[in-house]
């Protein structure tokens, strides 16, 4: 559904030239959900937007939805849809008539555009909404209308920017059940860019991190966090001093009279790791395990936290 090959995008910025994606390799089969991390400035959008031909590519070519980007941009946005950050509902217009008038822009008979209208309707949870205007909906309700405009022309693939942001909790899970009800529905190919780690890690088949303009891991996120960031011990010691001894013996670090070690298999090697520390007269006041996040796969590649810069956990 998605070929990219070494994809580049370069900005004249003044006299300097910033290379926002450099070189990109991405395949992504059809019916897949694969969620596109990377921290503020990574090259998440700008790669988003060559991929639906928003921006043309420096260097490199991609073949969306079956169609070069280069060569038919038209072909590319005839198939897929494009869900960004901004909502694309207008004001002037019933909910219902914002959805036929976006089928009739896409060549959809009146008829056909209704219809297809009113099964978004039901699909998106809309119906009861149809006959109010976009400026009265709530944000998650807003947020369903721009997804069901994104999906008016049956597209096979839908690209959605940062699809939860900005809801309360309740409004992203009830966004999440939508998008994975239509997957299901349509089987739609689901690329979308997230700052949530835990909604990537719960929801995603695949996940794929950028960082500098480079793609920095590709893979379930269970693989991601087995093969590259291990699962954690955390005990803590009656003293600051049993601490730094611990974290010796365990190779691993003290914070005060916490000791944190990262190891392959956290439930094996704790009871080890815990005669070992008796045997050498440390006393262990609490001790637990934690499977890794995505996060710390992308502290362990990078050395610097996802969530560190104005990120929401
Ligand atoms: N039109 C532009 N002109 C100059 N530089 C740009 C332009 N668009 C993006 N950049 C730069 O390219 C880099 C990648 O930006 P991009 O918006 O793709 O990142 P992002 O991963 O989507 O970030 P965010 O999560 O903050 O939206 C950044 O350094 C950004 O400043």
């Amino acid at each position: 559904m998605i070929h990219a090959r070494g994809l580049t995008r370069e900005f004249k910025v003044k006299k300097e030239t910033v290379t926002a994606v450099h070189g990109i390799d991405l395949d992504v089969e059809a019916g897949r959900l694969v969620a596109f991390l990377g921290p503020n400035g990574a090259g998440k959008s700008t790669t988003l937007r060559m991929l639906t031909t928003l921006l043309p590519p420096t260097s490199g070519t991609a073949t969306v939805a079956g169609h070069d980007v280069g060569q038919n941009p038209a072909g590319v946005r005839a198939r897929i849809g494009y869900v960004g950050q901004k909502n694309s509902a207008g004001e002037n217009f019933l909910v219902r008539d914002e959805l036929i008038t976006q089928g009739r822009c896409y060549g959809l008979s009146t008829r056909d555009a209704a219809a297809r209208a009113d099964e978004l309707l039901d699909l998106l949870d809309l119906v009861p909404l149809a006959r109010r205007k976009p400026g009265t909906l709530s944000g998650g309700q807003r947020r369903r209308l721009d997804i069901a405009l994104g999906l008016i022309h049956r597209p096979d693939l839908l690209f959605l920017d940062e699809p939860s942001t900005g809801l309360d909790p309740k409004s992203r899970a009830d966004i999440w059940q939508h998008i994975l009800r239509l997957r299901e529905t349509f089987g739609t190919t689901l690329f979308l860019t997230t700052h949530y780690l835990e909604e990537a890690d719960n929801m995603a088949e695949r996940v794929v991190i950028i960082d500098g303009g480079k793609i920095i891991a590709d893979g379930t996120a269970e693989r991601l966090k087995n093969d590259l960031a291990g699962d954690h011990i955390t005990i803590t010691t009656s003293t600051e001093q049993e601490a730094a001894t611990a974290a010796r013996i365990g190779n691993g670090t003290a914070t005060g009279t916490t000791v944190r070690l990262q190891v392959p298999n956290a439930a094996a090697a704790l009871p080890d790791y815990l005669r070992t520390l008796d045997g050498s007269g440390i006393r262990v006041t609490t001790a637990e395990t934690a499977r890794p996040t995505l996060d710390d796969v992308f502290l362990a590649l990078t050395g610097r936290s996802l969530t560190d810069d104005d990120i929401p956990a």
